[in-house]
């Protein structure tokens, strides 16, 4: 396996109001497919605060995240595994940042009505670079690893939101706050 972080970091800082170990983190966007309440069949990840740079969440795999009979679908699991290491980095350091790489190693079939368990872990930050990564486990959080992945997180700021996405949408969190979660700081 290559190196990680693949360059240079410096040791990433708990921000001090990252919420304490073992704070039920809230869903960062109601419509999030990761791990909003108004998506009927999305992924409904949730998510606790670890000790130092860590995040744990839990995914239930369903029966509409089959990509063969009866087993998830790797790419659903790949999104479980973006929404854990986003949230690991949106909670813990408070930023806005977004994925820019996220590389997935699938370990053990994933059966419907499985819990995964998936540990994030902050590993290192260079400049914008936020470098994270994680193991899920299956249905106990020393149970057998069935995904391993890694990822690269780019800061940026909340114009990036502002300029890319849809007007409507846009529109609908200005009317109502309350679909942001308020992970990060709005006003660093
Ligand atoms: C609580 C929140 C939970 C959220 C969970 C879900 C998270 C998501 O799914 S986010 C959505 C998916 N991601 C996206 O839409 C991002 C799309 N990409 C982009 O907008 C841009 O390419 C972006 C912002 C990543 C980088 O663009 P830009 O701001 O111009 O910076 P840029 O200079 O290109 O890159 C910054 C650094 O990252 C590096 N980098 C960027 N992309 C990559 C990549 N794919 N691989 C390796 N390095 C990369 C660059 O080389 C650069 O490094 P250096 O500083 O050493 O020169």
């Amino acid at each position: 396996m290559n190196s990680w972080p693949p360059v240079p970091t410096e040791p990433p800082a708990r921000h001090p109001d990252a919420p304490a170990p073992d704070t039920e983190l809230p869903e960062h966007y109601a419509y999030c497919f990761g791990c909003g309440s108004e998506v009927e069949h999305g992924l409904h990840l949730r998510a606790t605060a670890g000790d130092d740079l860590t995040v744990r969440s839990r995914f239930l795999v369903t029966e509409t995240h089959q990509g063969a009979p009866g087993l998830a679908h790797g790419g659903l699991l790949a999104c479980a595994f973006d929404e854990a290491l986003g949230t690991a980095v949106g909670h813990l350091l408070r930023r806005p940042a977004v994925t820019g790489r996220l590389e997935t190693d699938f370990v053990r079939p994933v059966p419907v009505g499985t819990v995964l368990h998936i540990d994030a872990h902050i590993d290192g930050v260079a400049g914008r670079k936020v470098y994270v990564s994680a193991e899920g486990r299956m249905n106990s959080v020393v149970g057998d690893i069935a995904v391993r992945a890694r990822a690269l997180f780019v800061l940026v700021e909340l114009k990036h939101f502002i300029d890319h996405g849809r007007r409507e949408d846009l529109r609908k969190v200005a009317e109502d706050p309350g679909l942001l979660g308020r992970s990060v700081d709005l006003n660093p």
